[in-house]
């Protein structure tokens, strides 16, 4: 791993609600904080190298009828990255069901470290990551889980989750 052959490649599924941030998260991360961003169809490839890992990321579109292919996804994956927009109110319940179903799913990797950001807290009425980790009863999976504010708008929050997601997946063996 690492060396002479470049970074240890981990492949990322990028989950969440459809406007709730994923495709902006990732322009932030690889520097692209001011790319246009268009809801994404089906999903998108991207990757970034960060962190002593290179991240594959498949950042899948949050649009209803596309959720289905979430959990297809979730096979074969060394992290899980769900992206909350903190200041949709209205929809925290579908995000929380959506999170409880791929979660719930028979075999979901109970060891796969999942990053959540809660991501526009730019914006003044977002809710804090504690409120997310109680709402979302993070908990109570046995999944090592963290929540980080974050904003793909200024680039806040992001590389910190980034880190932590990192330190995790380094811990697990490799595949
Ligand atoms: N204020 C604010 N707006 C944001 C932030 N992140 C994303 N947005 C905006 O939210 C909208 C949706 O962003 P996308 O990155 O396309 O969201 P997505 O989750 O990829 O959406 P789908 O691909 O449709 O699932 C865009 O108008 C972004 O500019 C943020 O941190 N703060
Ligand atoms: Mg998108």
């Amino acid at each position: 791993m690492g060396g002479a052959f470049g970074k240890r490649k981990v492949q990322i599924l990028v989950v969440g609600l459809d406007n709730s941030g994923k495709t902006s998260i990732i322009n932030a991360l690889k520097n692209e904080k001011n790319a246009t961003v268009a809801p994404t169809v089906g999903f998108n490839k991207d990757s970034v190298e960060k962190f002593n890992l290179n991240f594959q990321f498949s950042d899948m579109s949050g649009q209803n009828q596309y959720r289905g292919m979430w959990e297809q996804y979730a096979t074969k994956i060394d992290g899980l990255i769900f992206v909350i927009d903190s200041s949709d109110k209205i929809r925290f319940g579908i995000a929380l069901d959506e999170f409880k179903l791929l979660l719930e799913t028979q075999g979901f990797n109970k060891d796969l470290p999942i990053l959540v950001y809660a991501n526009k807290q730019d914006s003044p009425d977002a809710q804090n990551p504690q409120f997310f980790i109680d709402y979302f009863e993070l908990k109570k999976y046995k999944n090592p889980s963290q929540c980080f504010g974050g904003s793909a708008k200024t680039g806040v929050g992001l590389d910190q989750g980034l880190e932590w997601l990192s330190a995790k997946i380094q811990q697990v063996k490799p595949k």
